[in-house]
């Protein structure tokens, strides 16, 4: 585990590296599905002290099986994530300006240009609100429950980014460093789309032959094509 937990630390490094969160705010985590395990940024630690040797291992049920410190708030929810999709080996969570505010504003995030068809097919969806009974339950479970709900039966890298409703952005890929690069990706996005809709409100979204091009360019043949 001493590979991942490395490869986790630099992930989580790189969310105020590329000015995704402030303080404390965010995480990342990675699986090694063959031992089923999951190293996740410690919960509350600073950026500016944190160590490889942070990293706080747990089980699929989220059990601490290495680390000194709790694991991230945000556990249940990156754990529900791997759980669901088998597909997904990295999670990252922050509170990125331009993509949480779309998240506050309950909107989609709308595919506009080339830029978001090259890493997300289709809008990057928003979930509905969390019921006070899910946000009074486990939260942070039902906070991942509502993104798979949202997701439903699509391949989660084919658009690896969702806003949570009143919350903010979670994105995830195939290890720690592709869930960080595709959150990076999300909040330029966010603010492209923002900036745009701002110059022109009647703004329609990027065509659909246009985002095959870009997206299966990135993907390949055999990624996912038609309407969205
Ligand atoms: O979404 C939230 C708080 O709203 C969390 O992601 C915090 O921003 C970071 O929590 P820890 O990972 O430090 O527990």
């Amino acid at each position: 585990m001493k590979q991942l937990k490395q490869q986790v630390f630099e992930a989580n490094m790189d969310l105020p590296h590329y000015g995704l969160v402030t303080f404390t705010w965010g995480n990342v985590s990675a699986i090694d599905r063959e031992r089923g395990l999951v190293a996740i940024k410690p919960s509350g630690v600073a950026y500016d002290v944190m160590t490889a040797d942070d990293m706080v291992v747990v089980d699929l049920e989220g059990n601490v099986v290495e680390g000194k410190w709790r694991p991230s708030s945000d556990t249940a929810t990156h754990l529900a994530l791997y759980q669901r999709y088998p597909s997904i080996g990295g999670v990252v969570h922050t509170h990125s300006t331009h993509a949480t505010a779309w998240a506050q504003a309950g909107l989609a995030i709308p595919a506009l240009g080339t830029t978001h068809a090259d890493y997300f097919f289709g809008d990057i969806p928003c979930t509905r609100a969390l019921t006070e009974e899910e946000v009074q339950g486990q939260y942070e479970l039902n906070t991942g429950n509502v993104i798979i709900e949202t997701l439903g039966e699509s391949e989660p890298l084919h658009t690896p980014g969702i806003v949570v409703y009143q919350h903010g952005p979670f994105a995830w890929g195939k290890g720690a460093h592709d869930a960080v690069h595709n959150a990076v990706v999300m909040e330029e996005v966010a603010k492209m789309a923002w900036i745009a809709r701002g110059i022109n409100p009647h703004l329609r979204n990027i065509d659909n032959y246009l985002m095959n091009k870009h997206f299966m360019r990135k993907h390949g043949p055999n990624a996912y094509y038609g309407q969205k």
